[in-house]
């Protein structure tokens, strides 16, 4: 049984995946690469326990109480005592290997080092560390504390041991686990990232307009967002990274970012996080 998990990168998916560990009664220590992004994945995790409390899915006492099981740092060596970490730092393989090369040498041997990574093959990550056989992919969907799903995938060198006790952490949260084979894109990404961009490509060759291309899917397939909502909700910066990371491996067009997305994300407009992407939110 997980009691004491340690999670890197408080963004949207990190801050999701500390409070569903808090609410679950687990003890969590949450680090990033500076205050100021500490303080933004603060916020994030107690406005959405605000959220739960008025949509009366816990008390406000749960709530305070789930925050107050949440610690904040900014150094790693806090996690020394953690039976389970989680990186949920940027796509970007140089940045994750250097993460976990580093929580390698913090955590107890037989802790399990997880990435939360999209697209990126688990195997690579952990050859940047001394445990491959601990390291596994625990791929949390946004938003963490609404979605059930959590992949779960070994890679050819995680043990048996490891990959049970991280599909008994995927159910102590309350969450289902599907394992997939240790392939950039994993089940869900293969299907979905290739469904996006393609909108994408509806979108820039002018063929419907963002709202129509949407509403075709929410009406038409009862599909409870469009493909251009979800990847504004997704963040435009996450969708190319797994798309780029996709084609990496299989070298299949449908997988290549276009043109409008990469001009999108150099133009920092990232969706949701950023406050525009196919759509604007003016409130964030
Ligand atoms: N956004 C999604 O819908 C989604 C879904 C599933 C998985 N993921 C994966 O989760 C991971 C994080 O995605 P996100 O959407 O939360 O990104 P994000 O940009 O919202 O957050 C990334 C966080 O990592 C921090 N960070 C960057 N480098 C760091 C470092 N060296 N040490 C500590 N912290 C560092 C940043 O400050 C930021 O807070 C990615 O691997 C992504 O592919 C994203």
């Amino acid at each position: 049984m997980i009691e004491r998990v340690g999670v890197v990168g408080v963004g949207q998916m990190g801050s999701g995946i500390a409070e569903v560990c808090a609410r679950s009664g687990l003890d969590v220590i949450v680090a990033d690469e500076n205050a100021e992004g500490l303080k933004r994945g603060r916020d994030r995790i107690a406005v959405s326990l605000k959220r739960a409390v008025k949509a009366g899915k816990m008390s406000e006492a749960d709530a305070e109480a789930a925050l107050g099981r949440i610690r904040f740092t900014e150094d790693l060596q806090e996690f020394a005592d953690r039976q389970l970490a989680v990186e949920a730092v940027v796509e970007v393989e140089a940045v994750k290997t250097a993460v976990l090369a580093k929580l390698d040498l913090i955590l107890p041997e037989d802790a399990i080092l997880a990435s939360n990574t999209s697209s990126i093959p688990i195997m690579r990550l952990g050859t940047a560390t001394a445990r491959p056989h601990n390291v596994i992919g625990v791929h949390f969907f946004n938003p963490v504390p609404v979605l059930k799903l959590v992949e779960v995938i070994p890679s050819l060198a995680t043990s048996e041991d490891t990959r049970a006790r991280a599909v008994a952490f995927v159910e102590q949260l309350g969450k289902q686990a599907v394992v997939a084979q240790d392939r950039a894109g994993f089940v869900v990404n293969s299907l979905l990232i290739p469904y996006l961009l393609a909108a994408i490509r509806m979108a820039e060759g002018g063929f419907a307009s963002a709202e129509d291309i949407d509403s075709g899917m929410v009406l038409g397939c009862a599909h409870p967002m469009g493909p251009l909502a979800l990847s504004d909700l997704i963040g435009l910066d996450t969708v190319k990274l797994a798309a780029e990371a996709m084609y990496e491996e299989f070298k299949e067009p449908l997988y290549t970012p276009p043109a409008l997305l990469l001009r999108m994300v150099e133009a920092g407009r990232l969706g949701r996080k950023a406050g525009r992407g196919f759509y604007e939110y003016p409130s964030l």
